[in-house]
């Protein structure tokens, strides 16, 4: 089977790492790419680790240049991806990497983004309860945000087998490239350079109701979040760390058994050896998720500290797993859980 895959958003971070891992994919035949601002250039100006693809030419977004392809994928900015995919093919795998349709609710949506929603899509998060047989056969993917991917992922075995309270503390620290490519000024060499700095504190970010969503559905009852970001000088990578009380009578060993069950035969996700802590560098450029749990008895609040790449787990090597499920490809095609260490 080969699969022509269209990538919208070429030019930037998440769409320049969704096209590195299908060149990668033994299945995927890349076709069109488009852009913004840089149509009309060559790929290579944007993305010169791209090689194979220096060469070509970025088309306008628009429906007319991704039509004739089996997998569109959409890296354009929250907002910009609805009215795109609602223009494409029903017979067409669309996968959004952006926020348009990962919120359940319409209340929240106009919250936190404003404007009409786009409506629900199938969430790319496979490894929650649930989430596979959602994506198998799909036409339409909501790959979720960076933060809520590592903090779901942390939190939900526990939250699931009723381990935990349902009031959550999540501090992640993330590179740079989660705010994609265009110009800010916090994000200035200056600014990020040897300084750590949190931002969208006391609630304020705008993946508090997508960590929430996703917590209260494992938890099958209202989960509420405490979620700070933290800024880091680096490239890439999220470590976050993600707190609960542990309910009374529970312990380490019902924490250790809940993680067990819930991922041991997960490609992509290694609970480590007991006293081993995960690092950002050791799932740099790959699709794993590393994990530890850990239970403080001086506060019996279990801590999980939980580590992925942004650009990879958090965006595009979800975009291409959930490709692999929904198209009933191998899920780990194209995809690696090996990191690059130094
Ligand atoms: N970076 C990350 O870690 C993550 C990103 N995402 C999501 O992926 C999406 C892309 O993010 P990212 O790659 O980081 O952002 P970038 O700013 O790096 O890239 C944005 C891309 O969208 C294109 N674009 C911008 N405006 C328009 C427009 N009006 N019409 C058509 N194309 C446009 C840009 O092209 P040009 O430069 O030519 O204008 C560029 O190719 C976002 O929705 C983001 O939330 C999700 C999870 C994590
Ligand atoms: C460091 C940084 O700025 N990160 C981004 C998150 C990027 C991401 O995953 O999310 P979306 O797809 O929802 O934009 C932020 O805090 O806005």
């Amino acid at each position: 089977m080969t699969v022509r895959a269209a990538v919208a958003g070429a030019s930037g971070y998440a769409g320049g790492e969704v096209l590195r891992l299908l060149l990668g994919h033994p299945d995927v035949r890349i076709g069109t790419l488009t852009a913004g601002q840089s149509a009309g250039m060559r790929l290579g100006q944007y993305q010169p680790h791209l090689l194979p693809l220096a060469d070509r030419v970025l088309g306008d977004t628009t429906a007319d240049e991704l039509a004739g392809h089996d997998v569109v994928f959409l890296a354009l900015p929250h907002g910009k991806s609805a009215k795109i995919a609602a223009e494409l093919g029903e017979d067409t795998l669309v996968i959004d990497c952006g926020a348009d349709h990962r919120l359940e609710s319409a209340h929240a949506w106009l919250k936190w983004y404003g404007g009409d929603h786009a409506g629900t899509w199938p969430y790319g998060l496979p490894e929650l309860p649930g989430g596979r047989d959602a994506l198998k056969g799909t036409k339409r993917v909501a790959v979720p945000g960076c933060y809520p991917t590592v903090s779901s992922l942390a939190l939900a075995p526990a939250l699931a087998n009723d381990l935990v309270e349902h009031e959550v503390v999540v501090v992640a620290v993330s590179g740079t490239s989660g705010a994609g490519k265009s110009l800010k000024p916090h994000l200035l060499g200056s600014e990020v350079m040897g300084s750590l700095s949190a931002y969208g504190v006391a609630g304020s970010h705008r993946h508090t109701p997508e960590i929430t969503q996703n917590l209260s559905k494992a938890a099958s009852s209202q989960v509420k979040v405490s979620f700070t970001p933290v800024l880091a000088p680096l490239p890439r990578g999220i470590l976050a760390t993600c707190s609960a009380a542990l309910k009374p009578g529970r312990t380490l060993e019902d924490v250790l058994a809940a993680y067990a069950k819930a991922y041991d035969a997960e490609p992509f996700i290694h609970v480590l050896p007991s006293g081993t802590w995960p690092t950002t560098a050791a799932v740099l450029a790959s699709n794993a998720v590393q994990l530890q749990v850990a239970v403080d008895p001086d506060v019996n609040r279990l801590v999980v500290v939980a580590a992925i790449d942004n650009l990879t787990k958090g965006t595009a090597g979800a975009a291409v797993q959930c490709m692999n499920v929904a198209l009933g490809l191998p899920e780990t095609a194209g995809l690696t859980t090996v990191g690059v260490a130094p």
